[in-house]
């Protein structure tokens, strides 16, 4: 694709939505919003930025269909203009439309900090969101100035089932299941043309997949823009309630074919963070921990609340696919607490029983290598 900039932005008069204080130094919130198809995701980004809501909010879809009512809007307002086009829209936001490189057009936005204060960006409906978000990790100039707050996933309440149960070749991950493995918030959308019954198995369905997640229902994608934005998904200020969250995760069950499947367990004690390194890298990177049928375990999230010897705070445990990092949270360890480890993993192939077993061995050092 062309290495074309974003226009210039249309100066906004600011309408009252805080600030310019806001721009100059503080990190901007990223959420993802991905989803299979036609889901609704566009529909959502279209009820954000007609919702009142105090922020500044930069969109970019990344991508170009047609027929929706955002992307008609902006083709009446742009007499049919509009790749790398950024728009005023109401409420101070702005809409930029890419094809293709939604990183490339942050790194532009970023230009023009100072004149929103977050951004939405919306993933093509077969993006892995877990590439995108990964951009996040590694681009250390583009984490400098933006952070990774959430990802939402759109699920189609009427053709989501078909699309999870999707028969890859070779056993690959469909990308429906890799959405909805990946996402903070799950939003069921088009519950208006379902049964109760049918939305009964696609939440099911969804539950077995990401027990972790929390799964919001609506139509229209019409929902409290409090359970979308400020999640605060990935960073340390969630350490409170990602306690909270963590306790209530259950081991699930495969409910669908080659299912990923969400797995927890807890273990008592102090771990060296060294040998936690290298529990989570034999799991993401080495790929050596396999499941009783001798399949790889194949992880594509992981989260965690741990406690490392010679910390006095708790510290998150963060990965999507390879990537993964440790951030010590702002929660201490009380003096009367139990310290304790408990990771929450979403993938295939994963076996509780033996990941614990294998977590135990690596981190207290008591059979050599795993
Ligand atoms: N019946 C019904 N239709 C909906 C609902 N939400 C969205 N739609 C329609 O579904 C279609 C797809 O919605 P979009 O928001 O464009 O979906 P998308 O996920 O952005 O689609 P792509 O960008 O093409 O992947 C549009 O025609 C919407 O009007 C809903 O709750 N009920
Ligand atoms: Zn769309």
């Amino acid at each position: 694709m062309e290495d074309e900039d974003c226009p210039d932005l249309i100066p906004i008069d600011s309408g009252g939505a805080g600030g310019a204080q806001a721009g100059a130094s503080a990190r901007i919130p990223v959420t993802i919003i991905t989803g299979y198809l036609g889901a609704g995701k566009t529909t959502l980004l279209n009820y954000i930025l007609t919702e009142q809501h105090s922020k500044r909010i930069a969109v970019i879809l990344n991508e170009f269909g047609e027929g929706s009512a955002l992307e008609k809007s902006l083709a009446i307002s742009q007499g049919g203009e509009l790749y790398e086009e950024w728009l005023e829209l109401r409420n101070g936001c702005l809409c930029c439309s890419v094809k293709d490189n939604g990183v490339k057009a942050i790194e532009n936005l970023m230009q023009k900090r100072g004149k929103f204060d977050y951004i939405l960006l919306e993933t093509t409906g077969l993006a892995d969101p877990g590439a995108v978000a990964s951009m996040f990790w590694v681009d250390s100039e583009l984490g400098s100035d933006i952070y990774l707050d959430g990802i939402v996933s759109v699920v189609d309440a009427k053709y989501g089932l078909q699309h999870l149960t999707e028969e890859k070749p070779e056993g690959l991950i469909n990308e429906a299941s890799r959405q909805v493995a990946l996402a903070d918030l799950i939003i069921i959308n088009k519950t208006d043309l379902v049964s109760g019954e049918e939305l009964n198995k696609i939440r099911t369905s969804v539950r077995s997949i990401n027990g972790f997640v929390k799964i919001i229902e609506t139509q229209r994608s019409r929902v409290d823009l409090s359970n979308v934005l400020d999640l605060h998904a990935f960073d340390s200020l969630s350490g409170v309630s990602l306690q909270k969250r963590l306790q209530h995760v259950r081991t699930t069950h495969a409910h669908l074919d080659k299912g990923i499947i969400t797995v927890t367990f807890e273990v008592l004690g102090n771990i060296i963070e060294e040998s936690l390194n290298l529990f989570i890298q034999n799991l993401l990177w080495e790929k050596n921990v396999k499941d009783k049928t001798g399949c790889t375990m194949d992880v594509i999230r992981l989260k965690g609340l741990v406690s490392i010897q010679g910390k006095s705070h708790q510290v998150i445990v963060q990965g999507v696919h390879e990537l993964y990092d440790l951030e010590e949270t702002s929660v201490s360890w009380k003096e009367d607490e139990k310290r304790t480890n408990r990771l929450v993993l979403i993938g295939r192939n994963l076996d509780k029983e033996i990941l614990k077993e294998v977590f135990i061995a690596t981190v207290t050092g008591k059979q050599g290598n795993s």
